[in-house]
């Protein structure tokens, strides 16, 4: 069952389109990835379904709830994290699960959260005071005090080194295991690939392609390559005439063919009917950067 249902979703600023035209829905307990270059319109999308934005046209319904109409009813159901959401300087570990727990109905008992967030040893340091994961872990706590059953991740290991953001990758999927549906925005195709069960790729504010990351990866044109030195030289145009074969490249002696599965069974059998050995035999999978740029035409 779908927990949010975005449709038609039109926003511009100032005359200029951010986003126009976005359509998606998103399952109960699914992790849902927004993917895209700077300025592609993301944040907005997002910005629309916590209803921070009110959208120009279409329709958004989180939990049946309109967000625009609503506001109410959807912060009873929905945590943001926002890109870099800053709280004051001064305020405390504590104080700020303090503050946030007034806001809701319901709120969780923020201290077993604190704990399983690392967070238990720093509750009387100042905002101020935390190293960016800290205040990462402490922004992903906030948005789970009021017991939400979806969370809104916006950018949220931009800027932690690579083992806080794997922590921070367990994290996600802890929440999720433990029933919150996770909108994640994010630029790393790693983390993408990793955690999300399907990914949107937006660009210039319309949704390029939308499916699971090895459906994505599936897209893309040669996602298989294989790479040989042959014992003996080859025909010219034999392997180009196997199936499913995108390229053929030659780098020095070795032969590199670009296509699927099927190509590589292709190519050992041309090779093995022919007698001639497959030195140095490399296959690689595309990997989703590798989507990415053949679906949008640039990097992440
Ligand atoms: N408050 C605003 N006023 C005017 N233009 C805006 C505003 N917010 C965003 N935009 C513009 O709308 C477009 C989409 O921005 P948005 O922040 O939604 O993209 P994004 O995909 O989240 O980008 P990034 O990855 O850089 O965060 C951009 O061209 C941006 O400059």
């Amino acid at each position: 069952m779908a927990i949010i249902e975005v449709s038609g979703l039109r926003k511009a600023y100032a005359g200029k389109k951010a986003v126009d035209g976005v359509s998606f829905d998103i399952g109960e307990g699914e992790i849902f990835g927004i993917l895209g270059p700077n300025g592609a319109g993301k944040t907005t999308t997002v910005e629309c379904v916590a209803g921070l934005r009110r959208p120009d046209a279409g329709s958004v319904r989180v939990a049946g709830y309109d967000p625009a109409a609503d506001r109410d009813s959807v912060t009873r159901v929905l945590g943001v994290q926002l890109q870099e959401s800053e709280l004051q300087p001064k305020i405390t570990v504590r104080e700020a699960f303090e503050l946030y727990a007034a806001c809701y109905p319901d709120p969780a008992d923020w201290r077993p959260l604190a704990e399983r967030l690392g967070l238990t040893d720093k509750l009387r340091t100042r905002f101020a005071k935390l190293s960016g994961g800290q205040k990462q872990r402490l922004s992903i706590a906030l948005a789970l005090v009021g017991q939400p059953a979806v969370v809104i991740l916006d950018e949220l290991t931009t800027g932690l080194d690579p083992r806080a953001r794997r922590d921070t990758w367990r994290l996600i999927q802890d929440i999720r295991d433990s029933g919150v549906t996770v909108l994640l925005v994010t630029h790393f195709m790693e983390e993408a690939q990793r955690l999300c069960d399907r990914i949107a790729l937006i660009d210039k504010g319309r949704i390029t392609a939308l499916d699971t990351p090895s459906g994505l990866i599936g897209r893309t044109a040669g996602s298989t390559a294989i790479s040989f030195v042959p014992s003996a030289p080859l025909e010219a145009g034999l392997l180009a005439e196997l199936p499913s074969v995108v390229s053929v490249t030659h780098e020095n002696d070795r032969i590199v063919v670009h296509g699927t599965d099927e190509t590589v069974n292709g190519v050992l059998s041309l090779l093995a009917g022919r007698g001639i050995t497959a030195h140095q035999l490399r296959v690689t999978e595309a990997t989703l950067d590798d989507a990415y740029l053949d679906l949008t035409g640039q990097d992440a």
